[in-house]
């Protein structure tokens, strides 16, 4: 069974975070390891503190996981300083791990910081230079590029402007535009290749932590061998099913549902290249 870890804060409700991306990784059948850089505590509502994991011990979790396993694919998540960053770029180099998906988690869906204004250079000096694809949604693509979204015109600007930090490839999610109808997430490659998948959007306001289980999925199935096209469509429609069969559980941005994928038919999704 291939292994792969992710680098992410714990959510002590579950729907995002290390909780998310192991259960995606259960839901693709690869086996998942974690480093946990900091503990929340949150609920559906809210995060209500932040403790970030000493960095002593942050090392001893990259050594323990690099040391025994073999590492296929691996994600980041919720970072927080740039010390971490440092850090986890380092063992990343140390260890040789390739297929690396970087999801630039800044702000929660309620507005907590998960990851401090300073560290945002670091993540750009450091991390993205050894991502294979990076994974914004739109006001992180607008933080990484200091440009603003607001057509595909701009977006494939961002795109690009993210891709000069030396990251292979980049995917702008599409859960925060104001389309009503439709989320659209862009692929743009170093080599100006690029995909557009499109689906129809589920008005709920059950999606807290789609950013996380998108990008676990996109680190299973490379894990797999699987090409970034590939990984890309199971990927959208996985967080699409997640999505569709979420599972009203808390009072407030409810989880979605990590075993949707594997109980319902996948809905055709609209694909070009853009
Ligand atoms: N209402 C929705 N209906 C269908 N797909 C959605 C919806 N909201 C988000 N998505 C999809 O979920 C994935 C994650 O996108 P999003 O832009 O929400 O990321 P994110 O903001 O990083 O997520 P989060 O911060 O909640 O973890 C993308 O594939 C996006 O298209
Ligand atoms: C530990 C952790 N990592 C990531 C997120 C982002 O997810 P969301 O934007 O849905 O709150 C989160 N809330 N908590």
């Amino acid at each position: 069974m291939k292994q792969v870890l992710t680098i992410a804060g714990s959510d002590s409700g579950g729907g995002a975070g290390i909780q998310a991306d192991i259960k995606t990784f259960q839901e693709l059948d690869v086996f998942g390891t974690s480093v946990i850089t900091a503990v929340t505590a949150q609920n559906t509502l809210g995060v209500t503190d932040v403790a970030p994991v000493p960095l002593h011990n942050i090392e001893k979790q990259l050594q323990a996981v690099g040391e025994d396993f073999e590492i296929a694919a691996l994600k980041t998540g919720m970072l927080f300083d740039a010390e971490t960053i440092q850090t986890v770029a380092k063992y990343i180099k140390h260890y040789k791990w390739q297929h690396l998906i970087v999801d630039p988690v800044m702000i929660a869906k309620g507005g907590a910081s998960l990851l401090q204004e300073e560290a945002k250079d670091s993540l750009i000096e450091h991390l993205l230079p050894l991502a294979t694809v990076v994974t914004p949604n739109i006001p992180e693509a607008e933080a990484l590029s200091g440009i603003s979204i607001t057509d595909e015109k701009t977006r494939r600007e961002a795109a690009e402007k993210i891709l000069q930090s030396g990251a292979q490839g980049v995917l702008v999610k599409g859960g925060h535009s104001e389309d009503p109808d439709f989320t659209e997430d862009f692929y743009l490659d170093q080599h100006g290749g690029s995909l557009v998948l499109r689906s129809s959007r589920i008005p709920t306001k059950h999606t807290h932590g789609t950013g996380c289980t998108f990008s676990a999925a996109l680190t299973a199935e490379f894990a797999k061998g699987h090409s970034i096209e590939e990984a890309f469509l199971t990927a959208k429609q996985f967080i699409q099913s997640a999505i569709e069969h979420s599972l009203n559980i808390g009072a407030g941005h409810g989880p979605t549902n990590h075993s949707a994928y594997r109980h319902h038919a996948q809905k055709e999704l609209i694909r070009y290249v853009h």
